[in-house]
């Protein structure tokens, strides 16, 4: 599904990938993991379009996507969340989500402003469908509030709900657990398989080692900007020289 093929990324003289290659079987939820400065934000940045990599390629879908940027990669199937949730405060958590719904939709500008009738059906369609999403978060209730206040777990639930009403094919989330409590945590481990069994392939960058070795079906381990290893999650508790990466990490 997804494919990185020799990653290198160089910032001035600091080498933050070197030569990285490994590939995201569809319909899986692969962690990529790794101590403070391994790479993984950079990574991240690379296959959703933020970054341009020095060298190496990313292959979605056996297409090579490397230069395409976010907006692109969107229309292509895959999406990202940020670990700085980013929604539009002023408006309702609902029409948060009808912004991804809108932008796929066929109306005109002429036809919006006469308020067609095939317009208002079709706004009315969008609401329902943005409606659904929220359930699919479980967050239905907050519809009508204004986004800006929302307690932080639950604006993340909304930016999960608007990437997903893209209908994406893969949804990349970056550190999806950070600022999360407990109780947070364990409703998102359980988001992040419905989403999964919804058939959406899931890559995350994630700091909280309960949660990846919980969720994933399958971990990259990032160390100094190289893959140290790669495997399952019993393979990786089991390695030791990711044990010795995260010791010598002063984390
Ligand atoms: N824009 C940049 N300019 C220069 N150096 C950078 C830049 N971004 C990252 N680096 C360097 O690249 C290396 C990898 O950083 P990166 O943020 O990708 O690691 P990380 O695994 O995400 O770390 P953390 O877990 O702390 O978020 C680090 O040495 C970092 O200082």
């Amino acid at each position: 599904m997804l494919e990185l093929r020799g990653i290198t990324q160089i910032f001035g003289g600091v080498t933050a990938l070197d030569d990285v290659s490994f590939t995201v079987g569809a319909g899986q939820i692969t962690g990529v993991i790794g101590p403070n400065g391994a790479g993984k934000t950079t990574l991240f940045n690379i296959v959703t379009g933020i970054y341009s990599q020095t060298s190496g390629q990313v292959l979605f879908e056996g297409r090579d996507v490397s230069r395409l940027p976010a907006e692109r990669l969107a229309g292509l199937g895959m999406v990202r969340t940020f670990q700085n949730v980013e929604l539009f405060g002023q408006m309702t958590v609902l029409e948060n989500v009808m912004v991804g719904l809108h932008s796929r939709t066929s109306s005109g500008l002429f036809a919006c402003a006469l308020k067609m009738p095939w317009v208002v059906a079709e706004e009315r369609r969008i609401r329902e469908e943005a409606r659904q999403w929220l359930q699919f978060v479980g967050i239905e209730e907050l519809a009508d509030v204004q986004a800006a206040n929302l307690p932080f777990g639950k604006g993340r639930l909304l930016e999960i709900a608007r990437a997903m009403a893209c209908k994406p094919r893969m949804i990349l989330m970056d550190e999806p657990a950070a600022g999360l409590n407990s109780q947070e945590t364990l409703g998102l481990a359980a988001l992040i398989r419905r989403i999964r069994d919804a058939g959406v392939t899931v890559v995350l960058v994630e700091h909280d080692m309960e949660l990846v070795m919980d969720i994933c079906d399958r971990i990259v381990v990032l160390n100094l900007g190289r893959k140290l290893a790669e495997g399952t999650p019993r393979d990786i508790q089991d390695n030791p020289e990711v044990i010795a990466a995260y010791l010598g990490d002063d984390d």
